[in-house]
């Protein structure tokens, strides 16, 4: 897999995290989720840059100009709840993808820190040789992603994975790293040292979903 640590180069994206970190601003959910949307555009930008192109004419008012244009079908996938705000940024962007949504929530069936994923929601078109962009803002243990990934394989085998993140736990990118196929490609805005015992990224910036939808029962 391939690691691509966009905050790593200081730019405006910096400033988009720190908000969505800060206890305070953190708390105005319609922020929160327009500036994960916001991440999500420079993710796609971003990554953009990684695509393969194939050249076409455009006609304007007084010529042809010969214009690069992205060759694959893209398909972008993501995680419900937190990945809704990111999913709107990447099609903000690859505005003629197609879509997929999964759900992927933490159970807990000892209501103790132990959990297993649960996928139960998949909506998705045929994946087979596609270019897929896999979205979710947070990668903690980075089981859910997995999880997903085993999902979507019923679907096809796309032809790249491109996973985009917000924040991810080094812990959860080696995770990843061993459960994705060797072309995969990892686009992350930060990534944080440690995840505490309830498998929450720290510092991090807590529960993605809720401070986006509001907490669930
Ligand atoms: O890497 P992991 O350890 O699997 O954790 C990451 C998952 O946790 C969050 O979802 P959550 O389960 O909180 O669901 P929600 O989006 O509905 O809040 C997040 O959006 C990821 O899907
Ligand atoms: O830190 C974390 C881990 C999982 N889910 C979140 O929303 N935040
Ligand atoms: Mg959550």
């Amino acid at each position: 897999m391939t690691v691509h640590h966009i905050a790593q180069n200081n730019s405006i994206l910096n400033k988009f995290i720190a908000e969505i970190r800060d206890v305070k601003i953190q708390k105005d959910s319609l922020r929160f989720r327009r500036n994960i949307e916001r991440i999500g555009e420079i993710l796609s930008y971003e990554l953009s840059k990684q695509l393969l192109y194939k050249t076409s004419s455009t006609t304007t008012p007084l010529g042809i100009k010969e214009t690069s244009f992205i060759k694959d079908n893209l398909v972008i996938a993501s995680v419900l709840r937190a990945g809704l705000p990111l999913h709107q940024g990447l099609l903000n962007y690859f505005d003629d993808a197609e879509n997929a949504f999964i759900s992927a929530y933490r159970h807990h069936p000892n209501k103790d820190e132990n959990f297993e994923i649960v996928v139960e929601y998949f909506a998705a078109p045929a994946l087979e040789n596609k270019i897929v962009l896999l979205a979710d803002p947070m990668l903690a243990t980075g089981q859910s992603l997995v999880a997903v990934y085993e999902a979507l394989k019923k679907h096809g085998l796309p032809r790249e994975i491109h996973i985009v993140a917000v924040i991810g736990s080094q812990e959860g990118i080696d995770y990843i790293g061993e459960n994705f196929p060797e072309n995969t490609h990892l686009w992350i805005a930060t990534i944080d040292p440690s995840l505490n015992d309830k498998g929450y990224i720290v510092p991090g910036l807590g529960d993605a979903g809720d401070l986006a939808y509001g907490t669930k029962l």
